[in-house]
């Protein structure tokens, strides 16, 4: 068995972080079936404009069905704190801690530092007080609070993972353009491959077959694809007819 997995990946993208996290929990059995996981920062506005979508709530009926299916995946991580900042759109251009992810994933030769960024930008993100990355400033503050090792919510950790040398080092490699290239060509594969939101999954498979999987709720198509075991959704018979 073998494959690998290459999740495209916007922070402000809700359903990114829920397959960040779902991948996360999940990755000692992937790694256990030989499938490597690989996350690539994109620019869901980009594939947005370039594939001709628009934000799923820009229309009032995926609005209100999307509500729906919010608080149900909220449901599946009860110590997860989650608020959707109160102007998604006004905060949703991510760009320079897009492109700081690409400089740390390229600079650290550890692929934990780019693993424990990535989650923490999402946290800062998606949990309350909602911080804007779009702001440069806000960008800086988060990268010198990083907690070395960070595994969610409600870890401080004393450490740091970055020095303010090395903060000002990637706030400067991110404004190269190598890492514009870089954001720009990641975003640029996603959709030649077809993206039009996210995440965007290029699954491959032990034969070196690919496919494309839109969605963090595609699991049981991506493992069955990548042919490994797991339980799917299994009805059962009524719990009084179970006793006959
Ligand atoms: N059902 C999917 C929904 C994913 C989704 O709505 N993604 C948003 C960004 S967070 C998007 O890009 N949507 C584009 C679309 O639905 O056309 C899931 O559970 O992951």
């Amino acid at each position: 068995m073998g494959g690998r997995i290459d999740c495209y990946v916007d922070i402000a993208s809700f359903y990114s972080y829920i397959i960040f996290l779902d991948l996360l929990r999940n990755r000692d059995l992937l790694k256990a079936h030989s499938i490597t996981v690989e996350f690539h920062p994109f620019l869901l506005g980009a594939v947005n404009a370039g594939s001709g979508n628009k934000p799923p709530w820009t229309l009032p009926a995926k609005a209100t069905y999307g509500l729906h299916d919010a608080k149900r995946t909220i449901a599946r991580f009860p110590n997860l704190p989650i608020q959707f900042p109160a102007d998604l759109m006004s905060v949703a251009l991510t760009v320079l801690p897009l492109r700081a992810l690409h400089f740390i994933k390229r600079t650290y030769p550890d692929p934990e530092v780019f693993i424990t960024t990535l989650h923490y930008f999402f946290h800062a993100f998606w949990a309350p007080p909602n911080v804007n990355l779009t702001r440069a400033e806000n960008v800086k503050m988060v990268l010198e609070q990083v907690p070395a090792g960070f595994k969610g919510a409600g870890d401080a950790g004393e450490e740091k993972l970055f020095s303010k040398d090395e903060v000002e080092a990637i706030l400067k490699g991110a404004g190269s353009q190598e890492m514009k290239d870089l954001l720009k060509g990641t975003t640029q594969k996603a959709l030649d491959q077809g993206a039009f939101g996210a995440p965007w999954l290029w699954v491959t498979n032990e034969g070196g077959k690919s496919e494309p999987f839109f969605g963090s709720d595609r699991f049981h198509f991506v493992y069955q694809f990548l042919g490994l075991p797991f339980q799917n959704v299994a009805l059962l018979p009524p719990a009084n007819q179970s006793k006959l």
